[in-house]
């Protein structure tokens, strides 16, 4: 928040000699880093965004907390310039050590430096033991911040008070540059619940127990299983994901140290799950997503839910749907290159008020079609109410009637698995079916 740009522009402006080498790069820094700036004030965003451009070096920038942790949910960044303050009047650094613990949480090997004035030293100090790899004084010398970022980078990620063993995205700089490995997953959502999932996620993730994840379709579990992996032990690279309903994804399936997502092993039957489990190597760390626990065999149980997960739905969350929202129409004015869009307080309420069918996925898709449609660079809530994708009525006639007893097997199923919020057992009891019964009928509808 503070002011506080350069001392003036001088030669020291821009970057040193010794930290540019022959093809124009600053020495450890490559072409490709990119630097994530966490500042409210336009006028130090700016004239960070020249010194780095100048140096060579893309620089995205933030202008607080929700709008961070969005960029930061939607790619790795090599380098994180933090200031601490983002209140108009406040001083303690007290926000910017929330952010810094925040990002440090889900991230360990996150390269953060933080920016304080003179006075701050103080907060400097608590934001080294925070994690912070080094500090930047207002107001800079070019050079010296350039120079700073690369030490930073290059020195790679330190067992600080806030890293968790085994939980740090690899052990040295190359992999937490962001060039290589899975990187962190950004879980979004300040609501109880999702700090609640996230801590979870935290103390469950470092040790090989087998997690199942469950919660309602789309309301981000197959997200949630890649944050488990992410802060593994086996967290540098991608995760195996395999559907068990494909027999021939199992050839797939490691057979030694790792980690695999399965996705649906409650959507086999036992003799299926018994053939499963023989394929499972005991060094094979598994996470699960299933829509009903009680599907599991005991033995399936046993190695892949020791954990359970739960997602909640987006109704559980409070004032998470509008913080998704803003999160989603930045990634989809970025992917269709379009500005940032503003969501007006009617959009935001409507988004609050909604039960968005199919979850985040629902609200994702909503707000990415009211950005492309969007004219002015505003979404209202009439943008929102867009064409639905015309859904079946349940339990009654759709407009026009059809009497396709195929069709009407099929809605009467996802109404009773809807209604009972994909619990098979319950579901198959209110259609007066056995399980398997029902999960022949929901394979033959694709379901
Ligand atoms: N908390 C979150 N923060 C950011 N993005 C999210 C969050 N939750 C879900 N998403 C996004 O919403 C979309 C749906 O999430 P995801 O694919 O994880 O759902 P799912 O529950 O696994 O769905 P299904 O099992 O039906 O495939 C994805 O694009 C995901 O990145």
């Amino acid at each position: 928040m503070n002011a506080g740009l350069f001392e003036g522009r001088s030669a020291d402006d821009r970057p040193q000699a010794d930290t540019v080498s022959a093809n124009g790069q600053a020495g450890g820094l490559s072409s490709d880093s990119a630097i994530l700036l966490v500042d409210d004030n336009p006028a130090v965003a700016g004239a960070m965004q020249i010194a780095f451009r100048v140096a060579g070096r893309r620089i995205e920038t933030a202008s607080g907390p929700e709008e961070a942790l969005s960029r930061l949910a939607s790619r790795r960044f090599d380098a994180i310039l933090l200031d601490m303050n983002f209140t108009p009047g406040q001083s303690s650094g007290e926000e910017g050590l929330a952010l810094l613990a925040r990002i440090m949480a889900d991230d360990p090997g996150a390269c953060v430096l933080v920016i304080t004035a003179h006075s701050g030293i103080r907060i400097a100090v608590a934001a080294m033991q925070a994690g912070a790899r080094d500090f930047v004084m207002k107001p800079w010398r070019n050079g010296d911040l350039m120079a700073k970022v690369e030490a930073a980078i290059a020195r790679g990620p330190s067992l600080g008070p806030g890293a968790v063993a085994g939980m740090a995205v690899g052990g040295d700089a190359s992999s937490s540059s962001g060039s290589g490995g899975a990187g962190p997953v950004g879980l979004l959502g300040e609501s109880a619940a999702m700090q609640g999932l996230r801590d979870l996620v935290r103390r469950v993730a470092p040790t090989p127990a087998g997690v199942t994840v469950t919660g309602p379709s789309g309301s981000g579990r197959m997200l949630t299983a890649l944050a488990v992996h992410a802060a593994s032990a086996h967290g540098g690279g991608a995760p195996r994901r395999i559907d068990v309903r494909d027999g021939s994804a199992w050839a797939g399936l490691p057979q030694g140290p790792g980690t695999v997502i399965l996705r649906h092993p409650d959507r086999l039957g036992e003799v299926d799950q018994a053939r499963l489990l023989d394929r499972l190597v005991p060094q094979l760390r598994c996470i699960a997503i299933v829509d009903d626990l009680g599907a599991l065999t005991p033995a399936m149980r046993r190695r892949i839910a020791t954990v359970e997960i739960a997602v909640p739905p987006l109704a559980q969350r409070e004032g998470d749907a509008v913080l998704l929202a803003r999160h989603f129409a930045r990634l989809a004015a970025e992917r269709f290159a379009r500005p940032s869009p503003r969501l007006t307080a009617a959009a935001e309420e409507a988004i609050a008020a909604t039960r968005w069918d199919d979850e985040v996925r629902g609200l994702a898709l909503a707000i990415e079609r009211a950005v492309l449609l969007a004219e002015d660079g505003t979404i209202d809530a009439a943008a929102l109410a867009a064409p639905a994708a015309p859904r079946r009525a349940e339990g009654t006639a759709s407009a026009e009637a059809s009497f396709d007893l195929t069709d009407a097997e099929r809605a009467m199923i996802e109404a009773a698995l809807r209604e009972h919020r994909h619990n098979v057992t319950h579901a198959a009891a209110a259609l007066g079916l056995s399980r398997g019964a029902l999960y022949r009928r929901m394979a033959r509808h694709g379901l």
